[in-house]
């Protein structure tokens, strides 16, 4: 196959959207992605596939005279949400959605591949297609196995993550820390079932939970520095089994997010407290169970970063937007803890925010995002530093 055509792209994007897989189940999508890379010029390509990690895929481009190795990061996972675009090439599987833009990000990178598959590039080029960033962390996982050792650790990484607020094909950044750290947290509380009609004889646990939730609200607005800020989100919460049985037992799943780890940890601490103290009022056992993973704050690298924002405020068909730090997580932030590099985001303006059953990122920030980051890597091979 020679150079994709922006028609070809579209239709591997709809391809990818109509089969969604969560993180770590990315068989289907692993295969296709390969597929794809199979029929692109091979002469200076290098597959690797990892018994390791089975969904994940390395793909090296040999360069011509390479001075540096540079890493590309996509994520390719998507997420347990039920689909209400109403596209004719909506999800095929049901109750998951691509809503949170993997089906650009992975067709952008094949775009930037393809590109390099038929121009050779000066440096070494590592395409990272990585499975489970919603959750598994799929990044900090691939380090631990050891896949950036030797010829397939990159100098530098870079990655995007799309963004719905910003106009199509835009490139927005900023120096220092882009994206939020986070950390999973689930609560269970335990207490006594029993008879709707009877509460003296139960401990009901849907009251202390409503409580617990109710306190958390004020570790944010109370406990937190207004300018630096912090979120707790709880995306889930499970108590009882039918009206007229008060329950035993409540489990509350959610997200805590802050710009660093001082916050996230200082959170963690106040929700302890709240934690306990809900449960010793209302005579409940609690189990807390927090997991942060390699969700670590996205803390671009300075001098890459200075660079990629020149190119891109110095680049006439590239729309640059610099941007505020942002509490969506990623476990990219864990990669860039360990290789320089930097994050940024591509413009797909949308009404609808990531995570929305009813995200439709635009298809013309496709092509632009491609040509964009082709024209970064050429500009980037050309520095002697
Ligand atoms: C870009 C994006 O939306 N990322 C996710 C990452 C999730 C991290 C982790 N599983 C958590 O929920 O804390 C996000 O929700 O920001």
């Amino acid at each position: 196959m020679a150079q994709l055509t922006t028609s070809d792209l579209i239709a591997i994007r709809r391809h990818l959207h109509e089969y969604p897989e969560l993180a770590m189940q990315e068989v289907n999508t692993h295969q296709y992605l390969l597929s794809v890379i199979k029929k692109f010029n091979q002469a200076n390509l290098e597959i690797r596939e990892l018994k390791e990690l089975p969904t994940a895929l390395l793909v090296y481009v040999h360069g011509s005279d390479p001075k540096r190795t540079i890493g590309y990061r996509t994520d390719i996972d998507a997420l347990p949400v039920t689909e209400q675009t109403g596209l004719p090439f909506s999800s095929k599987n049901p109750g998951v959605m691509h809503a949170c833009g993997h089906d650009i990000h992975m067709t952008v990178a094949l775009g930037v591949l393809n590109w390099f598959s038929e121009h050779q590039p000066k440096d070494n080029l590592i395409f990272f297609f990585q499975p489970a960033e919603e959750s598994q962390n799929g990044g900090k996982v691939a380090y631990e196995k050891g896949v950036f050792t030797g010829k397939w650790r990159p100098d530098e990484f870079y990655g995007l993550h799309d963004n719905p607020n910003l106009p199509t094909g835009a490139i927005g950044c900023r120096m220092g820390t882009l994206f939020a750290g986070t950390t999973e947290v689930n609560v269970d509380l335990i207490g006594k079932s029993g008879h709707a009609a009877y509460p003296q004889d139960a401990n009901d646990m849907v009251v202390a939970a409503a409580q617990f939730i109710n306190q958390v609200q004020t570790i944010v607005s109370r406990s937190v520095n207004p300018i630096e800020g912090g979120v707790i989100t709880f995306g889930k919460l499970e108590a009882g089994t039918i009206r007229n049985v008060i329950a035993g037992r409540a489990r509350i799943e959610g997200t805590i997010r802050g710009l660093t780890q001082k916050m996230i940890e200082h959170i963690v601490m106040r929700l302890k407290q709240v934690a306990n103290g809900v449960a010793t009022s209302y005579g409940a056992t609690v189990n807390i169970e927090f997991n942060q993973g390699g969700y670590l704050p996205v803390e671009n690298n300075e001098a890459l970063t200075k660079r990629l924002i020149a190119f891109a405020k110095q680049d006439p068909k590239t729309q640059f937007i610099e941007t505020q730090p942002a509490m969506t997580g990623e476990d990219f932030g864990y990669l860039l803890s360990k290789i320089p590099g930097t994050m940024f985001w591509l413009g797909v303006d949308d009404d609808s925010p990531l995570h929305a059953p009813t995200l439709n990122p635009k298809e013309s920030a496709i092509p632009k995002g491609i040509q964009s980051i082709i024209r970064f890597l050429e500009f980037r091979q050309q520095a002697t530093d």
